[in-house]
């Protein structure tokens, strides 16, 4: 370990917050983001392949890359920024665990703990500080780290971290990442009446989280521990998918399909004509992707991991129908009285047929959503929706009717209990939005009378409450 750093690890324990990483973490006494409900995660490995165990080096830094490096994520103007000014004053160019100052626990896990921290010389950041302990870890746990490690060097996503840095500091493990600080969807469902969110915030949420996992699918990553509790929400409403210790790494070939699809065309007095077209789409999924560890958490779990057999992609696309469901819904489809009583309702034959409710008005959309959760929850994943042919299927279904999926990030979030978001000024222009107040005015006045009259003869239409978001407006200022 370096003189300075021992000098840091002092200081630290000498301090307030008492904050070192010192003390081995026991739940009883941190402050958690995540609920006492939150739910564990389980693994069983049979034959994942090993990384090597960690190097008895006690102490290194990763080169760190700048924002030319991730032109996805080149927009955290600031954190860039932050650890610029850092390094630029460091004597080796490297980010160092003194340049860092741990403000307080934010949460701990299996693995680790993390901690809110921010640069010393330049406090307008705010980071996450993953803090594993390797000496507290089997091996399979420290594989586990090494994985996320790797698979978080390599993101460059708007909805998935960024990895800042990477320190090897004595027998830790220090991850530096985007902060979160509105904590996860679980806790979020858990402010909402019933634990149920509109169908307008759960396709906002859904989308995101579909990009994430398109992403990490076209990269050969399959994630495998989908649930509320991975997705953390930004300061700006949107989310950040999280936790990659379960993640197994595929081949994947990338290839080009057409497709022929009906698009309307023009209108000449009563008829409306209809023109064929032929659409190239990209399609890069993981399909030959297999393992046999069984992985996941419990409710999550696909009927192909709960009944032992091996898995592929296929398992991300049924965690991605279980969350649908539990967004909309406030509980989990094969919900038992024990896990075992779980994985029994998961492995059995039957079917799911989700039903609309008797003699009840429902929220538009409502219908779309059952109908994509029953093509998610097919418990052959070789019918499943998305195992074939990845997101590019699963986006294309009516749910998702209306997202303007290049402009996501531009989006406003949708109005949810307990999140508040500030949409400043300066964050709306930071996707081009901008626009004169009557305009606004004008907008939002259009959408709530749209609002009214689609009640008004329970029209099912697909509720875009991205309308303020003006598409033109956007490519003008951009
Ligand atoms: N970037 C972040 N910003 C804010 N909070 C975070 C961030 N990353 C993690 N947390 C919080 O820290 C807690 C633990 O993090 P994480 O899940 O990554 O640890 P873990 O040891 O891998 O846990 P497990 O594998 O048991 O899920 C999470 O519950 C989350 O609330």
């Amino acid at each position: 370990m370096e003189q300075d750093d021992c000098l840091y690890y002092s200081n630290l324990a000498d301090s307030d917050l008492d904050l070192s990483f010192t003390s081995v973490a026991t739940t009883a006494t941190t402050v958690s983001a995540r609920s006492s409900l939150a739910r564990s995660s389980l693994t069983l490995s049979f034959n994942e392949s090993r990384l090597s165990t960690t190097s008895n080096t006690t102490f290194s830094s990763t080169a760190v890359p700048n924002a030319n490096h991730r032109p996805h994520r080149s927009h955290d103007n600031t954190n860039w920024a932050a650890i610029k000014a850092a390094t630029t004053l460091s004597h080796d160019g490297a980010l160092h665990l003194r340049h860092l100052k741990l403000l307080r626990l934010v949460g701990s896990g299996n693995l680790g703990r993390v901690f809110l921290c921010r640069l010393r010389d330049y406090d307008h950041a705010n980071f996450a500080l993953k803090v594993v302990d390797r000496d507290s870890l089997t091996s399979k746990k420290l594989s586990q780290v090494q994985t996320e490690a790797k698979i978080l060097s390599t993101l460059d996503h708007p909805f998935l971290p960024t990895l800042y840095a990477h320190l090897e500091v004595s027998h830790y493990t220090c991850l530096l990442m985007d902060y979160c600080p509105h904590g996860d969807l679980h806790g979020l469902l858990r402010k909402q009446p019933m634990n149920r969110l509109s169908v307008q915030a759960v396709r906002f949420f859904a989308a995101e989280v579909l990009l994430a996992l398109e992403y990490l699918h076209s990269r050969g990553i399959v994630y495998r521990d989908l649930k509320p509790e991975n997705i953390l929400i930004r300061e700006d409403g949107h989310i950040m998918l999280s936790d990659f210790d379960l993640c197994f790494q595929s081949d994947v070939s990338p290839r080009l399909e057409n497709r022929t699809q009906i698009n309307a065309g023009s209108r000449s007095c009563f008829v409306q004509r209809q023109r064929l077209e032929r659409v190239t789409e990209f399609v890069a999924e993981p399909t030959a992707a297999f393992s046999r560890s069984c992985v996941g958490t419990h409710e999550y779990l696909s009927p192909e991991l709960a009944s032992g057999g091996g898995h592929g992609n296929g398992v991300d696309w049924w965690a991605f129908g279980v969350l649908i469901y539990e967004l909309l819904y406030g509980t989990t489809p094969f919900k038992g009285g024990s896990k075992d009583s779980t994985l029994r309702n998961i492995a059995s034959n039957r079917g799911v047929r989700l039903l609309a409710p008797v003699g009840e008005r429902e929220e538009p959309g409502m219908a779309e959503a059952r109908d994509l959760i029953e093509k998610l929850l097919v418990k052959d994943p070789r019918k499943r929706l998305g195992c074939a042919r990845g997101a590019t299927d699963v986006k294309r279904h009516p749910f998702f009717n209306g997202i303007k999926w290049p402009l996501i990030r531009a989006y406003r979030p949708p109005e949810v209990r307990g999140l508040v978001v500030k949409w400043s000024k300066s964050r709306a222009n930071v996707g081009g939005v901008s626009s004169p107040r009557w305009r606004r005015c004008f907008w939002k006045k259009l959408a709530c009378f749209m609002r009214i009259k689609a009640s008004k003869y329970r029209l099912n239409c697909n509720h875009n409450y991205y309308s303020h978001v003006d598409y033109h407006k956007i490519k003008k200022s951009s």
